[in-house]
C-alpha cells in the first residue's frame, strides 16, 4: 500500500479486465473495467445474477478472478494474498448480518482481531477502541449491550463500526437498506455522507434507483457479466439507468384490485403470542383478509412480523385468541395441516426456510409436492415429468440458472427466489403469505414476482404481504396495517395519497391509527 501524494490522487481501486468463471463453468463476469474515485460514493447496480456480488468478493479476497487485474492505489494487487481485505483497508457490510448474537458489542467488533495483552485479551483496551470509534464515526452504540437486545438498525451500526475498525478506507455496503424504515435510512446516508466526507471511498450496491440517486455521486451498471458502462448520476435520467440495467424500459403499474365484496377467507380474532423474543410476540390482533385481497404489514423488523407469520403457518401456537381459514378452526393446526388447508408461503429467509442450499434446482422446485400423481408413480420419481416440470418453471420466472440439476447455492440471491416463488405460487393457494418476497430482487424480476402476487389474489387468494420495501408496499396492498410491539397500530386504506413517509411515524410508535 503507498501513500505517496501522486498515488493518493489516482482511482483507490482500478478493475482491468477482470473476468470470473466459476469452477461449475458459469461465466459470472467478463473483462469488467472500471475505476472508483477516491473519497466518492460510487454505486454499483445490475440485475439478479448480473455479477455484482462476484466483483465485489474478487475486491474483497473472498474469490480470485480468472483473468485480469485488480489495482490498488495504481499498483496490481493479488487478491488471493491471507487477510487481504484488512492489509488494503477494505472494509464490506453483507446484506446477511454476520454477528454473533449472544456476544456484546465490543466483543462482535474485535472478534478476530483481539487487542491482546501477553496471551488474554485486553478488554479494557477493547472497550476503549469502541468507544473511540463509535465517536469517531458518530454512530452511537452501547458497547456493552449483548447484540441480540438491539434493534436491527443498531445492529446495522455494529456491522459498520466492525467494518470500519481496521484503518478501513473503502467500505462495500451490499444492499444496507433492506430491513430499515425511511427514518433509519436517511440517517444511515447522513452517516454515510459523513463518512465520505471525511475521506472514506464507499461502495454502495442496490437495486434502488431512488436510494441510489440520493447518495451516490458515480453509477457503474453491469449486465451479464459485462461492465454497461460507468457515469456520473448528474449526466442521467431514470429512464436511461433502467435501459442500462435492464436493456430495456419497465413499467410498474400500481395493483387494481377486482373484486371489494368477495367472501373473507382468513379471520384472526385477539391472537397473542406469549413469547419471549419481541419478534415472535404479537398482542390481540384481529384482522380479516378477502379474497382478492392483499393486506399488506408494515413495520420495523422485529415488531411482530415472525410471530404473526408463526401462526398463520404452524410454526407457532397462539397462546389466546382465535384462527379461522376459509371458515375451518386452524388456531391449533400444525405446518402439515396449514399446507393442505391452502398456505403458500414465500419466505423471508429463503435460504434457511424456502429451500435447500446443497439440494438440485429440480429437488428444490418439487419439495412439497409428495403425493403429484405427474411426479410421481407409486414409490417411484417420474424424473424425466420433473425436469420438464422445473425447466417450465424456470422459463415462466426467468430464472437464470444453468440447468435442472445445478445446486440451488450456485443461483444468484434473487435467482434463487424466483424459483421459490415457482414453486409456491404454482397451485391455487386459499392464503398466500409473501414474507419480503423481492428482498435482492431486481426491478425486472420484482414486476414478474408482483404480477404473480396479483395474480394469486385475483384467483381467490387471500394475501398477507410482509415487506420492509415500502414502495412494493404501497404498489401492491389494498389495505395496509403498522405492527409495533407486537400489535397492529395503525389500519390504513391504500390510496395514491399514501406515502412511505406518512408511514414512518406509526412504525415508530409515535402515532397510532387503528
Ligand atoms: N459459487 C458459485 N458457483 C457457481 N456460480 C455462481 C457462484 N456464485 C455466483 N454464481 C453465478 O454467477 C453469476 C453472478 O452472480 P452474482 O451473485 O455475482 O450476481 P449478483 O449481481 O450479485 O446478483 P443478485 O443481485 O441476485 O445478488 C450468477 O449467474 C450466479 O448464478
Amino acid at each position: 500500500m503507498s501513500n505517496s501524494p501522486q498515488m493518493a490522487e489516482g482511482p483507490i481501486v482500478s478493475f482491468r479486465g477482470v473476468s470470473k468463471t466459476y469452477p461449475n463453468g458459469t461465466v459470472a463476469l467478463t473483462d469488467a473495467t472500471f475505476d472508483i474515485r477516491r473519497g466518492s460514493i460510487h454505486a454499483i447496480c445490475g440485475e439478479n445474477g448480473a455479477g455484482k456480488s462476484t466483483l465485489m468478493k474478487i475486491l474483497f479476497g473472498l474469490e480470485s478472478p480468472s483473468a485480469g487485474q485488480v489495482l490498488i492505489d495504481g499498483a496490481a494487487v493479488d487478491t488471493a494474498t491471507p487477510d487481504f481485505a484488512g492489509k488494503h483497508g477494505i472494509g464490506m457490510v453483507h446484506q446477511h448480518f454476520s454477528l454473533v448474537p449472544i456476544l456484546t458489542v465490543t466483543e462482535n467488533i474485535i472478534l478476530g482481531h483481539e487487542p491482546r495483552r501477553a496471551i488474554f485479551i485486553d478488554r479494557n483496551k477493547a472497550h476503549r477502541q469502541v468507544v473511540e470509534l463509535t465517536q469517531r464515526f458518530d454512530l452511537a452504540v452501547d458497547p456493552d449491550a449483548r447484540t441480540d437486545t438491539l434493534s436491527v438498525a443498531a445492529q446495522q451500526k455494529v456491522e459498520i463500526l466492525k467494518a470500519l475498525s481496521r484503518d478501513t478506507r473503502l467500505l462495500i455496503l451490499d444492499e444496507p437498506t433492506a430491513v430499515l424504515s425511511p427514518p433509519e435510512i436517511e440517517e444511515l446516508f447522513n452517516r454515510l455522507r459523513d463518512l465520505c466526507a471525511a475521506g472514506m471511498t464507499i461502495l454502495f450496491i442496490s437495486h434502488k434507483l431512488h436510494e441510489v440517486r440520493a447518495l451516490a455521486e458515480t453509477v457503474t451498471v453491469l449486465r451479464a457479466g459485462k461492465v454497461v458502462g460507468t457515469t456520473p448520476l448528474a449526466e442521467v435520467d431514470d429512464t436511461t439507468i433502467t435501459r442500462m440495467v435492464m436493456g430495456r424500459d419497465v413499467d410498474v403499474p400500481r395493483r387494481q384490485r377486482q373484486r371489494t365484496d368477495a367472501p373473507v377467507v382468513l379471520e384472526l380474532d385477539n391472537v397473542s403470542t406469549r413469547a419471549r423474543d419481541p419478534a415472535d410476540r404479537i398482542e390481540d390482533i384481529s384482522l380479516s383478509i378477502r379474497a382478492d385481497e392483499i393486506v399488506g404489514i408494515a413495520g420495523v423488523d422485529g415488531s411482530g412480523q415472525r410471530g404473526l407469520v408463526g401462526v398463520l403457518s404452524g410454526l407457532m401456537r397462539p397462546a389466546s385468541g382465535s384462527i379461522r381459514l376459509d371458515g375451518t378452526d386452524m388456531t391449533r393446526a400444525g405446518t402439515p395441516g396449514w399446507r393442505e388447508a391452502g398456505l403458500a408461503y414465500l419466505p423471508a429467509d429463503r435460504h434457511a426456510r424456502g429451500g435447500t442450499a446443497a439440494l438440485s434446482l429440480a429437488d428444490n422446485a418439487i419439495a412439497g409436492t409428495d403425493g403429484d400423481k405427474a411426479l410421481q408413480w407409486g414409490p417411484f420419481l417420474r424424473r424425466g415429468a420433473i425436469r420438464r416440470r422445473v425447466q417450465q418453471m424456470i422459463a415462466d420466472y426467468a430464472v437464470r440458472a444453468g440447468g435442472t440439476g445445478e445446486r440451488l447455492d450456485s443461483l444468484s440471491g434473487g435467482n434463487a427466489q424466483k424459483l421459490i416463488a415457482a414453486r409456491e405460487l404454482a397451485g391455487s393457494p386459499k392464503l398466500l403469505i409473501a414474507d419480503q418476497p423481492t428482498r435482492g430482487v431486481d426491478v425486472a424480476a420484482a414486476a414478474l414476482l408482483h404480477g404473480r402476487i396479483d395474480l394469486a389474489a385475483r384467483d381467490g387468494a387471500a394475501v398477507l404481504l410482509i415487506t420492509a420495501d415500502l414502495d412494493e408496499l404501497l404498489r401492491l396492498a389494498d389495505r395496509v396495517l403498522v405492527l409495533f410491539n407486537g400489535k397492529i397500530v395503525a389500519d390504513l386504506a391504500n390510496h395514491p395519497g399514501l406515502t412511505p413517509a406518512a408511514l414512518g411515524p406509526y412504525m415508530l410508535g409515535l402515532e397510532t391509527a387503528a
